[in-house]
């Protein structure tokens, strides 16, 4: 999927990715951080993958090890939507908004600006 790198986000300032959600989606990523290894959020909608249905599972990355799951209560998303993501984040947290719905995490890492982002599974960027 899509990958950028060389990204200067501060906080206060917010990353917008548009996409299509396939009708056959099993589950979708968005990834922000430094590099591949190092994610302030891995945010990962499951319509039916690893084991959860219609689940939002977010998680930090920090030298390539997976911190502690964080499973949302809200999955505002169905197949076939086409939808905005706008991440943005501070100290504190990192705060994703879709329609309908705000998502929170903390910002385990303290990280101080965004330079990655990278969408993997089923999301086609626009
Ligand atoms: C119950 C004991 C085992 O626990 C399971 O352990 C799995 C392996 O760690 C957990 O799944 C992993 O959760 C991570 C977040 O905590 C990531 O989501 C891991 O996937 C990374 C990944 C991205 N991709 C690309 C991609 C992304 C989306 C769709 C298709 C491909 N391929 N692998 C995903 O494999 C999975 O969330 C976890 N389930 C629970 C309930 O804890």
């Amino acid at each position: 999927g899509l990958v950028v790198t060389q990204l200067d986000v501060q906080p206060g300032e917010c990353v917008k990715v548009k996409g299509k959600i396939p009708s056959d989606a099993k589950g979708f990523s968005v990834n922000v951080g430094k590099d591949s290894s190092t994610l302030m959020l891995h945010f990962n909608p499951r319509f039916d993958c690893h084991g959860d249905v219609n689940t939002v599972v977010c998680n930090s990355k920090e030298d390539g090890m997976w911190g502690e799951e964080d499973r949302k209560a809200d999955f505002p998303f169905q197949h076939g939507d086409k939808i905005e993501i706008c991440i943005s984040f501070d100290a504190a947290e990192v705060k994703v908004k879709v329609p309908e719905v705000e998502f929170e995490f903390p910002n385990r890492l303290g990280m101080e600006k965004i330079q990655y982002l990278a969408v993997e599974g089923d999301f086609k960027v626009k």
